[in-house]
């Protein structure tokens, strides 16, 4: 019998007003809806070793973290998560969840089909809407 294990937008919703929650694996597929399959509009910026778009659930929004593959590998990726998990403090921003996929993908190369590895990796955070520190700095908001 097969049994359905998929967490929804709402769940995640549910998952980030309760704060004893702990962060836990997110299908690649819940990520892509709801940023919108990564999309342009729902960028918010980048850092040295990702990008990071907003999430948007049912009345809420996370912060959606994806990695940029070359910089970061797996081993690294695993420290990354595990000290994100130790973590929780009232001024750090609170991690929800990581997703870590790995897919075959059919590439053409100079006449010739092969197997591509193509690695996702994301981090999921609770949203923070108030800019970001360069801002502050700059005096751009205040
Ligand atoms: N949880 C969040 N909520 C809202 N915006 C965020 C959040 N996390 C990151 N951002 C935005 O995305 C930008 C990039 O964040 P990211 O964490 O990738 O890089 P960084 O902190 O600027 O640098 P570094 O790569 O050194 O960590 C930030 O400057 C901020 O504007």
């Amino acid at each position: 019998m097969h049994r359905r294990s998929t967490i929804t937008p709402r769940d995640l919703e549910c998952m980030l007003r309760n704060e004893t929650a702990e962060p836990k694996p997110l299908p690649l597929s819940l990520l892509e809806e709801i940023t919108n399959g990564f999309s342009a509009e729902q960028e918010i910026g980048s850092g040295g070793f990702a990008v990071v778009y907003k999430g948007k659930l049912v009345s809420t929004t996370v912060a959606v973290k994806r990695l940029t593959n070359t910089l970061m590998d797996e081993k690294e990726f695993h420290q990354e998560v595990e000290c994100l998990m130790m973590v929780k403090h009232k001024n750090i921003v609170r991690f929800l969840g990581y997703c870590a996929n790995r897919q075959g993908s059919m590439e053409r190369r100079h006449e010739k089909f092969i197997m591509a590895d193509v690695h996702q990796r994301l981090l999921c955070f609770e949203y923070l809407p108030n800019g970001n520190l360069y801002e502050y700095i700059s005096g751009r908001i205040t």
